[in-house]
């Protein structure tokens, strides 16, 4: 690993391979047919092998090569287990970045990785592939810095010969990388919220936005990257659902190509180890616009979310 560059480029490099490495799992076990689905607070909070197996695998991957490095993930999986060893290639496109001052002076203890093995599971095991990613977080001083998103079915409808999967990143002050950016149609508002966890309160306030179109699907990363590539222009979330695993990366992108991520009242949401891990007051997301967004959440709303 190139010793030279700073700490928390070498951690996300490593994160670019090990989110690689996570994807093929996630499509060998999916190819397998066997996803060993188990519930953990009821039919719509859902757990695979996959969940399990990406999880340990990269904790064990980033505990060998960043032994100082604190690792949050989702999942409550033994630390022995049987991981894959994930030796992933590192990203030298990353490795070559000229990192933000204030960002190159952060040690390797001073990292905070917030990790969502597989985000979007409910969608993983009905079939909606190219609804799950792998969210891989880092972040520092209480705030999301940098992030790495694996959509392992990326291109699964385009057919055969098409390249399956592909790795999104970025750094603030750097930029983000691996997409493809694009306007909003017609200067539409499109509203991107949860296909699995509505309620009155969720719908309500997608409603308050006044969209022209509502989309529905899973996952907060799969999400996020529909703002960046101009297929939706707010996200929208008035529930506590999420946690710090599924915002960490996907913020630190959106805040690296220029937009905002915060809770329903419009407040940065904070990241340092002894966070609650729950994003109570909802998430709002745009990459233009945000303040338009934030004005028309309804009082009702913002009365029923407390940070
Ligand atoms: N009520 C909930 N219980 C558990 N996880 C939730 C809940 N609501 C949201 N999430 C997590 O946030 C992600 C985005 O939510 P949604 O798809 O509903 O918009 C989900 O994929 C899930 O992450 P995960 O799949 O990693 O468990
Ligand atoms: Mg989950
Ligand atoms: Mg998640
Ligand atoms: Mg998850």
């Amino acid at each position: 690993m190139a010793a030279s560059a700073p700490v928390l480029l070498r951690v996300l490099s490593a994160a670019y391979g090990a989110a690689e490495r996570a994807g093929e799992i996630i499509r060998r076990i999916m190819s397998e047919g066997d996803l060993g689905i188990v519930e953990k607070n009821g039919a719509l909070d859902l757990q695979t092998k996959a969940d399990r197996l990406v999880q340990q695998s990269i904790v064990g991957y980033l505990a060998r090569h960043f032994p100082a490095l604190k690792v949050i993930g989702e999942e409550e999986v033994e630390a022995g287990g049987s991981p894959e060893l994930l030796e992933g290639s590192l990203s030298d496109e990353i490795l070559q970045q000229t990192c933000p001052e204030e960002l190159s002076k952060a040690q390797e203890n001073e990292l905070i990785v917030w990790l969502d093995p597989l985000d979007g599971t409910k969608e993983y095991t009905e079939g909606l592939l190219d609804h799950v990613t792998v969210l891989i977080g880092l972040a520092y001083q209480g705030k999301a810095v940098a992030g790495v998103i694996n959509q392992p079915f990326y291109n699964y409808k385009a057919g055969k010969g098409a390249q399956l999967g592909r790795t999104v990143w970025g750094v603030l002050g750097i930029g983000g990388f691996g997409f493809h950016p694009a306007a909003i149609p017609g200067g539409k508002c499109i509203v991107v919220t949860t296909r699995s966890h509505s309620n009155k309160l969720v719908n309500d306030c997608v409603d308050a936005m006044m969209p022209d179109k509502v989309v529905r699907v899973g996952g907060a990363g799969n999400k996020v990257l529909q703002l960046i590539e101009g297929q939706a222009s707010a996200y929208v979330f008035a529930s506590p659902g999420t946690k710090k695993w599924d915002t960490c990366a996907p913020e630190a992108i959106l805040h690296a190509f220029g937009g905002q991520l915060t809770d329903m009242h419009g407040n940065k949401l904070e990241y340092h180890p002894t966070v609650k891990h729950q994003n109570s007051a909802g998430v709002l997301a745009a990459l233009n616009d945000f303040d338009l967004f934030l004005n028309r959440v309804p009082p009702n709303v913002k009365a029923a979310l407390h940070p």
